[in-house]
């Protein structure tokens, strides 16, 4: 999927590639049967409708004639029976038809969600949130329809025509070629106007794409925007985007509605004729009962033609969301397990940067031959300017992120030849970001451990000081946070996620600017149950308070991409480095 902002259209599919609709066919494939089933159920409700002229025209130029009674009630009989068939055989194909395209929802998603959840964190560095839900659920839904509903309509439509055609051709030749005379003109109408069609519709998926991008960007920022009282210009700005997809959408109505017009008038032109030459030049000829019957025929002949020029449209714009689709599912998931990765056994918790190499994009490298060796057990603050590569360096240890060069051990196992899950389960992260999952507090604090016992977790929260204010909630443990814990303070979202962290029970702890919100008093009930919770385990502090990570065994200062200084706190205050620059300055500050 190719980087780009809310304001930007994705790049359009260029001509019909029908590999994609081959390759959809995988899903459409795994229903089959209900497939067969529906085309059956729909030929015979097609076939039930169109005996009823048929009927109409032997009573009006046999029965009546004849005053042949009888034959008039078995015919009214006849179409009854037909009325009813076509109609319960219509629903029998609408139901089936409803399941096989939820059914087809339901397989893609599922395979884009399991994607989506295994895409490395490179992949949602810079993409717009808001456009990858639009595939996820607008594109999908649109092409559901097109390969359920749309391969069923296709097949039965050309069927109806030919039947049509035959009941036609079976009432009169002469009149029914009439009819068929204002094909050629549609032909050429369609063929100019399909191309600007297919890029109407394209257009209004984009700019329907580029505003759920932006308001997926505004409901997350709502807050900032509400601080920043940006509400007037990104107001504005939605209020563009939202005119562009009206625009496009009038654009693309428009185009479909001159040829619904096309269709509309030609087979009007032509009936007109067909009427024309039947009564007056062909005359008696022509018998009244068949005049009508053709003409019923003849206004039915034009509807599936519309029917399959709007198809057309439909597996055109599906091809284009098809195409989206399966390059999100072949987005390369660049962190995976290698093809000879073994379980990462148990660890003591060494961790060895061996001249390690990190660039994000291939050209500015954040960290350059860099080397660090922590042994098992031993606690390390990462501390130096913003944007020096602090969180860089510990994404590295749970392999976010691949190096560029060198390697990245855990007793002396190369983190890219481990699996991923043996790997991360032994560590205990804990990003900047204190996500809250919508749940209970209990679930939360269970995310990374599903099997823990409500003690445990209890327990757990207990450690970090979290307890208490918990209990002081309405439900305790039980009470429903929401999505992003917007009803928990940024330092109660930190203590459930340190709860989290610890209750996973990991080998190697890594710690974010964890204690960033709490206050001194927390801090200071947290550092008890920290310090226990250090014991032991290999552990890696990011924080800018400095106090919080005096205790560490070793301090090392992150600067020009690598480890300028190392220490403990005494020996680099000794120092009077960068580390001692910085300390003074924060408590003086
Ligand atoms: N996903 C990314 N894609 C490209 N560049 C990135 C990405 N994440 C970080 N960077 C860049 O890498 C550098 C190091 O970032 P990093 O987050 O490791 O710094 P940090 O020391 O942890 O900063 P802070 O103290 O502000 O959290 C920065 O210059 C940043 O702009």
């Amino acid at each position: 999927m190719a980087r780009n902002r809310f304001d930007v259209d994705e790049t359009l599919e260029t001509p019909f590639n029908v590999k994609h609709l081959l390759r959809a066919g995988v899903y459409v494939k795994r229903h089959s049967k209900k497939m067969i089933l529906s085309l059956v159920y729909s030929a015979i409700s097609a076939v039930c409708a169109l005996v009823g002229p048929l009927l109409i025209s032997t009573a009006i130029d046999v029965a009546v004639p004849n005053k042949d009674y009888m034959l008039l009630v078995w015919l009214a009989v006849a179409m009854a029976i037909s009325i009813a068939l076509s109609i319960l055989f219509g629903w029998i194909r609408s139901k089936y038809m409803t399941i096989v395209g939820q059914e087809i929802i339901y397989d893609i998603r599922k395979d884009l969600f399991a994607h989506l959840q295994k895409l490395p964190f490179q992949f949602y560095d810079d993409r717009p949130h808001g456009k990858i839900l639009t595939r996820v659920i607008n594109y999908v839904n649109n092409v559901s329809d097109a390969l359920s509903n749309g391969i069923i309509n296709f097949i039965l439509e050309t069927f109806n025509l030919i039947l049509i055609a035959v009941f036609m051709l079976l009432c009169d030749v002469r009149l029914s070629l009439i009819v068929m005379a204002g094909i050629p003109v549609f032909v050429v109408v369609v063929f100019f106007l399909k191309p600007a069609q297919r890029r109407a519709w394209q257009d209004v998926s984009n700019k329907g794409s580029n505003l759920n991008a932006y308001l997926h960007e505004s409901l997350d920022g709502a807050k900032i925007t509400q601080a920043f009282v940006r509400e007037d210009e990104n107001a504005e700005i939605y209020d563009k985007l939202n005119r562009k997809y009206v625009k496009s959408w009038m654009k693309a109505q428009f185009t479909s509605n001159l040829v619904w017009y096309s269709v509309d008038n030609i087979s009007t032109i032509v009936i007109a004729a067909m009427y024309l030459i039947g009564l007056f030049m062909l005359g008696p000829a022509v018998k009244i009962g068949t005049l009508i019957a053709i003409s019923s025929y003849a206004w039915r002949f034009w509807q599936p033609i519309l029917q399959l020029s709007n198809l057309y449209n439909t597996f055109i714009n599906a091809v284009a969301y098809l195409e989206r689709i399966f390059e999100m599912i072949d987005e390369p998931v660049t962190i995976d397990d290698a093809p000879d990765a073994g379980a990462l056994p148990p660890i003591e918790g060494r961790v060895d940067f061996n001249d390690v190499t990190f660039s994000y994009d291939g050209e500015i490298n954040i960290l350059e031959h860099m080397d660090l060796h922590v042994r098992a057990g031993e606690s390390i603050a990462l501390v130096g300017p913003t944007g020096a590569g602090k969180t860089t360096v510990v994404n590295l240890i749970s392999r976010f992120y691949n190096v560029t060069g060198g390697a990245v051990t855990l007793d002396g196992h190369d983190v890219s030849r481990v699996t991923l899950h043996s790997l991360r389960s032994q560590m205990g992260i804990m990003l900047q970001d204190s996500f809250i999952f919508s749940g209970t507090i209990l679930d939360n604090i269970r995310y990374g451990r599903l099997d823990a016992t409500d003690e445990e977790v209890i327990a757990a929260a207990k450690t970090v000081r979290a307890h208490d204010f918990i209990m002081a909630m309405e439900k305790g443990y039980h009470t429903e946070v929401n999505e992003r814990g917007s009803r928990l303070s940024q330092g109660q979202k930190q203590l459930i996620a340190f709860a989290r962290t610890l209750l996973s029970n990991p080998r190697i702890l890594i710690l974010d600017e964890a204690t960033s919100s709490i206050d001194a008093q927390t801090e200071r009930l947290l550092q008890e149950g920290l310090n226990a919770l250090l014991k032991g385990r290999t552990s890696f502090i990011i924080a800018h308070r400095l106090s919080t990570i005096k205790n560490c065994d070793r301090i090392l200062y992150i600067s020009n991409k690598g480890i300028a200084e190392s220490g403990s706190h005494d020996e680099l205050m000794a120092k009077k480095g960068l580390y001692y620059h910085l300390y003074t300055a924060q408590i003086e500050g």
